[in-house]
């Protein structure tokens, strides 16, 4: 009888092939499976040699070839072809059997999965994967949620197809339900907002300073090397580099509208529901909206003009304030997106370990970067449970940037740049850090047109005043 596969892979675009060839790579027995099978004779005729692949051209064949319980990955677009591809497997499978889905699927609905495969007596597992076509062939960071007895089964092939850092692997149990779906979604989100303070980090070079890309690549190159150090910045000097078959920088040519697939939209929903203030990744999502009206911003363009910024060659202090004002931002929308997490966690009674999260996105991921080792001291030390802002170095950085930061969005507001991501960020630290804010008025406001009463500062209980009435103050409740 033919040996057979330790794990399955369903779904063969450019994450389902190479995260078979990844676990093949590692040893593993893979057997591979598309719905159009032109994707699995590609991936066999070109990356067959690399391991033992079985790959089938019928669902049947497919689930009969893996070792049972039988762990199989889905790795198809997100929605509706998820729940297409599970009822397509239930026939096949067997009672045990592990349903994995890598894709980006929205955490409630793999709740809903969860529960729908547990009372059919099979496994759910809903595992964010992050690290795009070259992490999911190198090693990508993971993130399993479900029961733990179900990953127990597929953590030996799971953390050993995941990047490695410093001989840890960047994939760990995250919870039970949707919880590993939720951890990507907030990734993602925070990826929105790393990747909207580097454009207008750009935005300010090329438009205050009338530098070109080059020059702009060569800072980002320069951050890299210090504590901005990571993955975003580092392809960020890549594609400013890019000369395309016009001799020209390919960035210059690539149209100012940003897309969307739904995880920074959905983490900005989830923070309205669960009342986190998650400004820096909800300003990154809205940021992404407006690119999208490009013929609109042209025709504003026209009807309210502004006037041109006069160039002039930024010092080095210059160029620092900018870096300043990144990493001040970014200690923002990460402190913002843990908080989100623990939030999350307490709510839907996930007992998300903050510091394993910092750990398995150290590696892998898109939002690599060596400040997450500081973000996993802060959770492991017991610490970072009101905000992160609040930790040693944390606090230390933004006390530093603090000057620069303001100096870099008055910039921006005076030469009339958006920078909704550093802007909202400086917002929110001006906010957490006040002990009493202008809210009062709005109580006040909220009791004269809706009876909605207000606390007192000077006496508990809750109170009403009769503003249309006789102006009295009544007290409502003790
Ligand atoms: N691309 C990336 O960088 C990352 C993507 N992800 C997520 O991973 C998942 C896969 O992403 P990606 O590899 O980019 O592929 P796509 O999201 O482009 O999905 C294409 C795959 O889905 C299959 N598919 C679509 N509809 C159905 C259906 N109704 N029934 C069966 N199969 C279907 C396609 O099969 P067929 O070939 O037959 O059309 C193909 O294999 C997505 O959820 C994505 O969000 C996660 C991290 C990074
Ligand atoms: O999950 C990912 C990376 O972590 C995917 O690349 C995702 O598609 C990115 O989101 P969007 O397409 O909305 O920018």
């Amino acid at each position: 009888m033919a040996e057979l596969a330790d794990i399955g892979v369903l779904g063969l675009a450019v994450m389902g092939a190479n995260l078979a060839r990844n676990a093949a790579r590692k040893g593993f027995g893979v057997a591979v499976f598309n719905r159009h099978g032109a994707r699995t004779d590609e991936l066999i005729s070109q990356y067959g040699s690399e391991g033992r692949f079985h790959p089938a051209k019928e669902i049947a064949d497919f689930v009969a070839a893996i070792a049972r319980p039988r762990p199989i990955i889905i790795m198809v677009k997100a929605g509706k072809p998820v729940d297409e591809v599970i009822e397509e497997l239930i026939p096949h499978l067997d009672e045990g059997d592990i349903i994995i889905d890598g894709g980006n699927s929205l955490f409630t609905d793999t709740n809903r999965r969860f529960h729908y495969l547990t009372e059919k007596k099979l496994r759910f597992i809903g595992m964010g994967v992050s690290g795009g076509e070259e992490g999911a062939l190198e090693g990508p960071s993971m993130m399993p949620g479900g029961t733990l007895e179900a990953y127990s089964r597929i953590e030996p092939i799971v953390t050993k197809m995941a990047a490695q850092v410093d001989g840890e692997p960047c994939c760990t149990y995250i919870g039970t339900e949707g919880s590993g779906h939720f951890v990507k979604m907030v990734h993602n989100g925070i990826e929105y907002a790393d990747m909207q303070l580097i454009t207008e980090a750009y935005d300010l070079f090329k438009t205050v300073y009338g530098l070109d890309a080059k020059t702009i690549s060569d800072i980002f190159a320069e951050w890299n090397k210090g504590e901005l150090n990571s993955y975003l910045i580092e392809i960020t000097a890549a594609v400013l580099a890019k000369v395309d078959s016009t001799g020209k920088p390919l960035v210059d040519s690539i149209v100012d509208e940003a897309e969307q697939k739904g995880t920074g939209r959905w983490t900005a929903q989830s923070a309205l529901d669960l009342g986190i203030p998650l400004t820096s990744i909800t300003e990154a999502v809205f940021a992404r909206a407006l690119s999208a009206r490009r013929a609109g911003r042209a025709e504003a363009e026209k009807l309210l003009p502004h006037a041109p910024v006069a160039a002039r060659k930024p010092s080095p202090a210059d160029i620092e304030a900018i870096r300043q004002a990144l990493f001040a931002s970014k200690i923002i929308a990460y402190a913002q997106g843990f908080e989100q997490l623990s939030v999350a966690s307490a709510q839907f009674g996930w007992k998300l370990k903050l510091d394993e999260l910092a750990t398995i996105w150290r590696g892998g991921c898109i939002i690599r970067a060596r400040f997450l080792n500081r973000i996993r001291e802060a959770y492991k030390a017991g610490g970072g449970a009101s905000n992160l802002v609040l930790e040693d170095y944390f606090r230390d950085a933004v006390l530093k940037a603090e000057p620069a930061w303001r100096e870099v969005v008055g910039l921006a507001v005076a030469s009339g740049i958006p920078v909704p991501a550093f802007s909202s960020s400086l917002a929110y630290y001006d906010g957490l850090r006040r002990a009493r804010g202008p809210a009062n008025l709005l109580q006040g406001l909220r009791d004269y047109f809706g009876a909605h009463t207000y606390a007192r500062l000077d006496k508990p209980g809750k109170f009403h005043t009769r503003w249309a009435q006789d102006g009295e103050e009544v007290q409502v409740s003790s």
